[in-house]
């Protein structure tokens, strides 16, 4: 459907973690050049699989408990800075990402991010790999009051990017997306290719198991 000036366009608004990049190796990487992790023994991408999702603090936190310590703030200034200069070492869109990005601003709707990553070290890495400029807002971890699975965190970046609610789309691969997107009543397609597990998708109304298939899922779900 085109837009008009008294209907905004579709708006689509994606995870960024395991839904638009596969980062785990560099948040791997920083997590075992932490120095409070000196000595330990480096953790494998396995292990911190399931430990993305619910921002900086609990991936290092929980880092820290795998081997039996508490984490401490300098542990997270510290991951922060390290990751600052490293975001896109090992990073890339998942296959088929750039174009399933483009083909959708070519239909005309507009995109953003909506990631519980800290939004200096979502934008660094998107404009690293040449994706900003395709989004008009990225909501960050740390950008508003509440983040995933918060309602608030979807509902501030869709207003950032000027969206609307009920002209709206989240697509993640977290059980966060999913149930932000459910409180602020929004419908939600699940990325199964993410770091979540399958049953975090089964709130979701829609599971794509293919990047191509996720403009057929939006414009379904937007009417459109
Ligand atoms: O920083 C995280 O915990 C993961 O961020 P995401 O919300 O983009 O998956
Ligand atoms: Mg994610």
């Amino acid at each position: 459907m085109p837009s008009s000036p008294f209907s905004p366009p579709p708006l689509l608004v994606f995870d960024l973690d395991g839904t638009l990049v596969d980062s785990l190796d560099d948040l791997t990487a920083v997590l075992n050049r932490l120095p409070a992790r000196a000595g330990l023994p480096a953790l494998d991408a396995d292990i911190v699989r399931p430990m993305v999702g619910d921002g900086v603090g609990a991936l290092v936190a929980r880092a820290m408990t795998h081997d039996g310590r508490v984490a401490t703030p300098t542990d997270v200034t510290d991951y922060l800075a390290i990751y600052g200069a490293a975001t896109a070492v090992r990073t890339r869109p998942f296959e088929g990402i750039p174009d399933m990005l483009e083909a959708c601003a070519r239909r005309g709707w507009r995109l953003a991010v909506c990631t519980n990553k800290p939004h200096a070290a979502a934008r660094t890495l998107l404009e690293s790999l040449g994706l900003r400029a395709y989004f008009a807002a990225i909501g960050g971890g740390d950008s508003f009051t509440s983040r995933k699975p918060a309602p608030g965190h979807l509902v501030a970046t869709i207003a950032a990017a000027e969206g609307a609610l009920g002209r709206a789309v989240m697509i993640g691969d977290h059980h966060n997306d999913i149930a932000a997107a459910a409180a602020a009543h929004v419908p939600s397609i699940f990325a199964s290719w993410g770091y979540g597990t399958a049953a975090m998708g089964a709130a979701a109304d829609a599971v794509a198991t293919r990047v191509a298939d996720l403009p057929e899922h939006a414009a379904r779900l937007l009417g459109a």
